[in-house]
């Protein structure tokens, strides 16, 4: 600030001198090391590590240069991008378009000769940006995105709010006619090649006609042995940011090994599919080649289809490899004690899997190999339709920089989030890395379970609220896949229903469940594991009377599995479905233990049980010529474990 002297100065001088002092000079700072605005925003970014050379192994600089390698991307995802009809990759160039950097460096794939429009334009490709640069984009270019006031990126995925399981299609050939399970039941709805080339294209070329597009390149699978590399080529910063948090994360020494994938995404969501194509039912379709490693999504926009689209991958790949994949969450106590949580969609794997007092090793999908288990995800994949931080703390905590917020309504001022408005959806969800919960376990590998915990979310109300399983039970149960299918997750459910999904995941199971069964049977014997079956739905009544069981009261009898106290405990056998159930649990109201106490009409719980029971029957009756791997004692002994009456 000018001194007073100055002024007094000022004021006896003549016009000249005083225009001169007026001007403030601010001669306080270090002055800034730029001569331009231009040079001063230069100045504010540094190179990356991520692209600048790093050393080799031997502590040499790496013999291919950085152009080198750079070009070498691009050109794998020109050829990823490639159309197969005029067999030419697009002029890929890196960056933002709405950067200018004089004249850009181009990749093309193979050189082109019959030059089309769509060959002479540039698509810019946007490679495994970080949360912050795809908050930048999601901000900039998508009207639905905003920063919530903690930190996490709200948007909308769009007309599709879940999974479309009937427009999930996969390319039926000689092989995968053997391999795989079809027709009745099965989830995988027939497709042929030349159809699947047709909404290939159809992807490749919407993709190519984007000024940019989004590539993720990324790993499935935490066990080294049996990582999975993927590609995932997208057109919204939502899906690039959905996906840099659910795949495993490459280091930056990894992204530069990470050469060509071993599968590859084409998310054309925006775009829909072409009704005069063969087998095509409505504008979406979700499409998966095992033989060519493809995959194509048209016609919605919800990034679930990409998470499970890959879970089925898995459900193909690891079976081959002996391993058992797993639609389970899955945690470690500090002893070393590992349980699974199985359970169709909203039943708590996430919720009861992320345990303050235990170590998180994922949420939803998990491998069974000889080295125990394993995460095939990088991030959690949470409901969130009414969080509550006291309920579910480590989830809420999560909810911040870098989480993506689906289908969540905010305040338009404060940008508050509230968690109970299902205006857009019931099924809000939260998408972040696994690190954001405190007691990860990283990496997401531990040993071999001892604790299985079906989860069923019964709307009946008739279920324990838990139950100890013998292995033919744990086998029955897990082959029936029951749970009261809760509001949202799959598209046009309104309200809860009794629903049946084989391995509580038949929407993404490649083969027979009983092979998947027969692998768990085998497994849970070799290692000692016991089966739970807990309803975390309802008690006192069927759905509309009686209310869902307390999530403090399920936490507390997880706690006891967890513990082995329940192990130990005094059981009573239920009617009709034959369940052992303890007379008492620390924590847990003993009246509510056997379902009948809580109902105060007796005669329409009786009804209600042997209803359900008839359903199950009715439900298992599709398995009854299968055999559980090649013991038949255990088919026997699984087929008389389902409800008697
Ligand atoms: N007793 C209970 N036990 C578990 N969850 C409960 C209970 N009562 C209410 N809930 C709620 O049920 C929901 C369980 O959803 P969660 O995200 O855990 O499902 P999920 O099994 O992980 O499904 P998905 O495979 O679709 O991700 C949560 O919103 C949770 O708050
Ligand atoms: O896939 C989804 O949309 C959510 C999920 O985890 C499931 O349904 O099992
Ligand atoms: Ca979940
Ligand atoms: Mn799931």
């Amino acid at each position: 600030m000018a001194e007073k002297g100055d002024n007094s100065v000022a004021r006896t001088a003549g016009m000249k001198e005083k225009q001169q002092t007026e001007v403030c000079h601010d001669d306080s700072g270090v002055s800034v090391r730029a001569q331009t605005i231009e040079e001063l925003h230069l100045l504010q970014k540094k190179k990356s590590v991520a692209t600048s050379p790093t050393k080799g192994a031997l502590g040499a600089i790496a013999t291919i240069s950085e152009e080198d390698r750079q070009k070498q991307r691009l050109q794998s995802i020109s050829a990823s991008l490639a159309s197969l009809t005029r067999e030419t990759g697009p002029k890929l160039v890196k960056g933002d378009p709405a950067r200018k950097l004089g004249s850009p460096k181009v990749y093309h794939h193979t050189p082109t000769f019959n030059v089309s429009d769509s060959a002479l334009k540039f698509t810019h490709v946007l490679h495994n940006l970080s949360p912050a640069e795809l908050y930048e984009q999601a901000i900039k270019y998508e009207k639905e995105s905003f920063i919530v006031s903690s930190g996490a990126l709200a948007t909308l995925s769009g007309a599709k709010t879940g999974r479309a399981p009937r427009d999930k299609r996969v390319v039926k050939d000689e092989t995968t006619n053997d391999e795989l399970w079809w027709g009745k039941g099965s989830p995988n709805i027939e497709m042929d090649e030349q159809s699947f080339l047709v909404n290939r294209e159809r992807a490749v070329d919407y993709l190519n006609s984007l000024d940019k597009v989004f590539v993720n390149d990324q790993f499935l699978n935490w066990d080294p042995e049996h990582q999975i590399k993927v590609r995932i080529v997208s057109a919204r910063a939502y899906h690039s940011l959905f996906m840099h948090n659910m795949c495993i994360r490459p280091t930056p020494e990894e992204l530069e090994n990470f050469g060509t994938p071993d599968f590859t995404i084409y998310n054309a969501g925006q775009f829909p599919c072409n009704r005069y194509t063969h087998y095509m039912t409505s504008s979406t379709s979700i499409d998966l080649n095992l033989a060519r490693r493809e995959m194509v999504i048209l016609g919605t926009q919800y990034a679930g289809e990409m998470k499970k689209g890959l879970f089925s991958l898995m459900h193909y790949l690891m079976p081959k490899r002996q391993i058992l994949s797993l639609h389970s969450g899955c945690n470690m106590g500090k002893d070393g004690d590992v349980a699974l949580f199985f359970g169709l969609s909203g039943t708590g794997k996430t919720t009861l899997s992320t345990d303050h007092d235990r170590y998180l090793i994922g949420d939803d999908e998990h491998c069974w190999s000889e080295n125990g288990v394993s995460n095939i995800e990088g991030g959690c994949y949470a409901k969130c339709i009414d969080l509550s931080k006291e309920r579910e703390p480590d989830i809420w905590n999560a909810i911040k920089f870098g989480t993506v917020l689906e289908n969540v309504v905010f305040d338009e001022h404060t940008r508050e989030v509230d968690f109970s408005d299902n205006s857009v959806t019931e099924n809000t969800r939260a998408a972040y890395p696994i690190e954001y919960i405190p007691n990860a376990k990283i990496p997401c590998v531990g040993p071999h379970p001892k604790n299985v915990i079906l989860l069923a979310c019964d709307a009946f109300g008739v279920l324990p609220p838990v139950s100890k399983l013998s292995l033919a039970q744990t086998m029955y149960h897990f082959i029936s896949g029951y749970t009261a299918l809760v509001a949202g997750t799959e598209e046009g459910v309104q309200e809860p229903q009794a629903t049946f999904s084989a391995c509580f995941g038949a929407a993404f199971i490649m083969l027979h469940p009983t092979k998947y069964a027969a692998m768990l049977a085998e497994k849970m014997q070799n290692h000692g594991a016991t089966g739970w079956l807990v309803n975390t739905g309802w008690s006192g009544g069927r759905y509309g009377t009686g209310s869902r069981i307390k999530l403090a009261y399920t936490r507390k009898i997880i706690d006891a599995i967890h513990s082995g106290s329940l192990l130990n405990a005094n059981y009573t056998k239920t009617e009709v479905f034959g369940l052992e159930i303890p007379t008492e649990i620390e924590g847990v109201p003993s009246e509510i233990l056997d379902p009948v106490n809580a109902w105060s009409d007796r005669k329409a719980y009786e009804d209600t049980l042997l209803k359900l029971g008839g359903l199950f029957k009715n439900n298992f009756g599709g398995f009854l010529n299968y055999k559980i791997g090649t013991d038949d004692k255990l088919t026997e002994e699984i087929l008389a474990a389902g409800p008697i009456f």
